[in-house]
């Protein structure tokens, strides 16, 4: 029996409920997604990953090295590093060279999306309509990046190729996809008054790189549909983050080792973790966003009962329990991340509101409604950061 059932409610639509006791740390589903890309910046910044499933292509040496601007680096226990043992398996799109983790992810892309998307031998030349439309996007949404524009790129494909269309619309329907809350007259933060000219240039660049008025498969993408695939997108994508040094980090951390070596190793990560805080800072992670049509139905709460993880380091999710459930309990996980989610209820509602377009109505926010309406110093200073990048 399925250990979740989807329910709707007046509140909040659909949601994901529990049909028996689920343990703390139990995987509640896995689910492959419709679509993932990596985000466009990550992937200029040379992040190496399958450009179908997201798993690392670089080793965990290379990684590190990279990442703390260090080729000197070399790491112990390559045993633990999962690149290592896949390389042989690694691959290229014939046409333009775009780099897959294995034959299986090549046909996959080519068989959903790539043939009709691959630019071959205009892979690199930046006056292509598709390298246009990626360059203006990146110009418009600078780290840390939320959304993908390959993402529109791969939907766009994948119609080319549908032996349905139809169905494949019907998919994309089932996710919220208003770009407006009607009752509440909040609009998505990047279909704001602020973005409006560059959406609209934006559609342009993309009508042109797709020819879609040519296409009937595309009468719904006019730029009203273009926009409310924008905040489906928005509101529904999942952020993916997947290293092969982290992969290393923790198969290293679970090996038995001796403990002279368990201390110059540990010794060694917190030195190149320390390193790489001083090249990239944060920015660790090949990142991504996908859509899932399952893991898409749960609510957001600021104090989540499941969260979403990638055991298999590539964009398969599985959703997991992070506490005991108990049947009939409504199964959340947090919109926002760790950071964002210990800030002040004015801050978190901000959040939610700009982005997902609701106001919330969780135990927490509910338990805070009597705190002041305030942004505080930090946060006002990320706000201002904020407006000068989308400026
Ligand atoms: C990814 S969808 C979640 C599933 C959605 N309820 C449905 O019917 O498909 C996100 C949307 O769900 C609603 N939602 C999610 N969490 C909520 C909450 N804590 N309070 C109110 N609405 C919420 C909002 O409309 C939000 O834009």
């Amino acid at each position: 029996m399925e250990k979740v059932i989807i329910k709707s409610t007046a509140e909040k639509g659909r949601g994901l409920y529990a049909t028996e006791h689920i343990a703390e740390g139990d995987t509640i589903f896995e689910e492959q997604p419709l679509v993932s890309c990596q985000y466009s910046w990550n992937a200029a910044y040379g992040y190496l990953a399958c450009e179908y499933c997201l798993r690392p292509l670089e080793t965990a040496e290379r990684n590190a090295q990279r990442l703390a601007n260090d080729a000197c680096i070399m790491l112990p226990r390559t045993e633990c590093c999962p690149v290592e043992a896949n390389i042989a398996n690694h691959t290229r799109c014939a046409r333009c060279g775009t780099m897959y983790c294995s034959t299986e992810c090549l046909n996959e892309a080519l068989n959903r999306y790539h043939t009709a998307t691959c630019l071959g031998a205009e892979t690199h030349n930046e006056n292509h309509p598709v390298n246009v439309l990626v360059e203006f996007w990146k110009k418009m949404h600078y780290p840390p990046e939320t959304c993908g524009i390959m993402l529109f790129v791969k939907i766009v494909g994948m119609f080319r190729q549908a032996a349905d269309p139809h169905a494949l619309q019907t998919q994309l329907q089932d996710f919220v996809h208003k770009s407006v809350n009607e009752d509440l007259l909040i609009f998505h933060k990047m279909l704001g008054e602020k973005f409006t000219l560059q959406i609209e240039q934006l559609y342009e660049l993309f009508a042109k790189a797709f020819n879609v008025e040519s296409d009937e498969r595309f009468s719904w993408l006019t730029l009203d549909g273009f926009k409310s695939l924008f905040a489906l997108v928005g509101t529904n994508g999942q952020g993916i983050g997947t290293s092969s040094f982290g992969d290393w980090v923790k198969n290293v951390t679970d090996c038995e080792i001796n403990k002279q070596e368990r201390q110059s190793v540990d010794e060694l990560i917190d030195e190149l973790y320390s390193k790489m805080d001083d090249v990239v800072g944060s920015f660790l992670n090949n990142e991504g966003s996908a859509l899932y049509p399952r893991q898409s139905k749960i609510n957001h709460s600021c104090t989540p009962n499941a969260e979403t993880v990638f055991p298999q380091s590539n964009h398969m999710l599985a959703l997991r329990a992070v506490r005991n459930i108990q049947p009939g309990e409504e199964i959340c996980i947090s919109y926002l991340d760790e950071c964002n989610l210990q800030r002040s209820r004015h801050s978190r509602q901000k959040a939610l509101k700009e982005y997902y377009l609701f106001i919330c109505q969780c135990e927490k926010c509910e338990g805070q409604i009597n705190d002041p309406d305030e942004t505080s110093e930090e946060e006002e200073d990320e706000d201002d950061e904020d407006m000068e990048d989308s400026d």
